[in-house]
């Protein structure tokens, strides 16, 4: 099956699922019409059926007949394998949904990077015929532009190359398809997704995550989405307002604690950020929170500073909950590209990260530094902004974002093929 066929049958709901949609529709109002004949026979017999009921009710209450219990064992199976297939069925369409509204979050969040991001293949692809070096080498700068970063492009072009030369790949537009492959397959490398994909989580008690990142790349507002999201998976969250060093920061926190609804710990400006992670640790204890998000403050401007103080609030964190930080975030401003690998290589030299946060990735027509970041700094992209709106953070997706990136190509992809 072509990558985009799968990527759409994955994201998009497409004329399959429309199918099996009627078709589950008749199916139901076929039902529907068994099932009036039953009220019907059922309204003729109307009399003996209550008496019957009434009568084995009795007999059940009175005199309990292994028989019976066999019988009503056996049809309440039956019913917990309907309820089980009802069940599985809902949970089906619901995760078909999740994929779709991912999809499309993605697919909107990307629109930058993507209306730039096609053109410019769209534009290759129109003007070479066939793939030659030349495609390649004007292929290499398109990508770059993308700022997928030089040593991602290189390995890229190689392994295009490579596929190009072995499925005997002549037409240009053939290789749009090859490139959204080939850029999942960088992505993951040689993880799967499920090690690399999602937060971690304590299953023995209090997660935490442990926010880091320079001032103004977006830390406090993904840290109050992220509250959000996980309240409304259900979970107690709590806030620490480490960032006792920038001006305004634990007001701005405090702003996004009533906003979510979320608690949060707090001292005064100035105050050891140590402290504070300390006493909001005690706190979620005490509410028997299931999740306590620390933020820190990103001094970038002094980075043995910067290392003496993450150090001092992991040891704190680290006695407190073992096993604790659950993930070391580090929360990167799409928009100012090679800046934030910068950042990036500050920041995991100062302490361990263990994912990204990709803030803003709405606001830029770069949005290859993903690639960049995970292939060039191997730290896996966790979690991605994809608008202002409380509810715009996404779980990062390799296949959602490849879709994000070349959804109006799928879509007329998939119009080609059908005509
Ligand atoms: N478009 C868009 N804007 C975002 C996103 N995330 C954050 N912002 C905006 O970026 C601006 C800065 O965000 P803040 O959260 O205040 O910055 P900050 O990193 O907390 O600053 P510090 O607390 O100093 O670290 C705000 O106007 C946010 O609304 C995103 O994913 N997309």
């Amino acid at each position: 099956m072509s990558f985009f066929k799968k990527l759409k049958d994955k994201f998009v709901k497409g004329p399959d699922a429309e199918e099996e949609k009627n078709d589950q529709h008749q199916e139901e109002a076929s039902e529907d019409v068994v099932e009036e004949d039953v009220t019907e026979e059922d309204g003729s017999l109307d009399g003996e059926t209550e008496v019957d009921e009434e009568e084995k009710v009795s007999e059940v209450i009175d005199d309990f007949d292994d028989e019976e219990q066999t019988s009503e064992e056996a049809s309440e199976e039956e019913i917990e394998e309907d309820t089980t297939e009802d069940e599985e069925e809902s949970v089906k369409a619901e995760e078909e949904e999740d994929r779709t509204s991912i999809a499309a979050k993605f697919k909107m969040g990307l629109a930058k990077t993507r209306n730039s991001f096609s053109s410019k293949i769209n534009d290759l692809v129109a003007r070479y015929r066939t793939v030659d070096e030349d495609f390649f080498e004007e292929l290499e700068e398109v990508l770059i532009s993308a700022d997928v970063g030089v040593t991602t492009v290189m390995e890229m072009i190689e392994e295009l190359e490579m596929e190009v030369k072995r499925r005997n790949v002549q037409d240009t537009q053939k290789v749009k398809e090859i490139i959204s492959e080939k850029l999942v397959e960088i992505y993951y490398g040689d993880d799967e997704a499920e090690e690399i994909e999602g937060l971690n989580e304590n299953p023995d008690g209090l997660t935490i995550y442990l926010f880091v990142g320079v001032n103004g790349v977006g830390k406090t507002t993904t840290i109050g989405k992220l509250a959000h999201r996980l309240k409304s998976e259900g979970k107690n969250v709590t806030l620490a307002a480490g960032d006792t060093f920038r001006a305004g920061a634990i007001e701005q926190l405090e702003e996004w604690g009533n906003r979510v609804g979320v608690n949060v710990t707090k001292h005064n400006e100035g105050s050891d950020p140590a402290a504070v992670i300390y006493d909001g640790i005690q706190s979620a204890k005490s509410k028997k929170a299931d999740v306590l998000i620390c933020d820190t403050a990103g001094r970038l401007q002094n980075k043995v500073n910067l290392m003496n103080e993450l150090t001092k609030v992991k040891r704190v964190i680290e006695r407190e909950v073992p096993g604790a930080p659950h993930e070391v975030l580090l929360v990167l401003d799409a928009t100012t590209g090679q800046n934030a690998m910068s950042q990036a290589k500050t920041f995991s030299e100062a302490t361990d990260v263990s994912g990204i946060v990709l803030s803003k990735l709405d606001g830029t027509a770069k949005g290859g530094i993903v690639l960049a970041i995970r292939n060039e700094l191997d730290i896996p992209v966790k979690l991605v902004g994809l608008g202002e709106k409380v509810t715009d953070l996404e779980t990062f997706d390799a296949h959602a974002f490849v879709y994000g990136l070349f959804a109006d190509m799928i879509d007329e992809y998939e119009e080609e093929e059908t005509v």
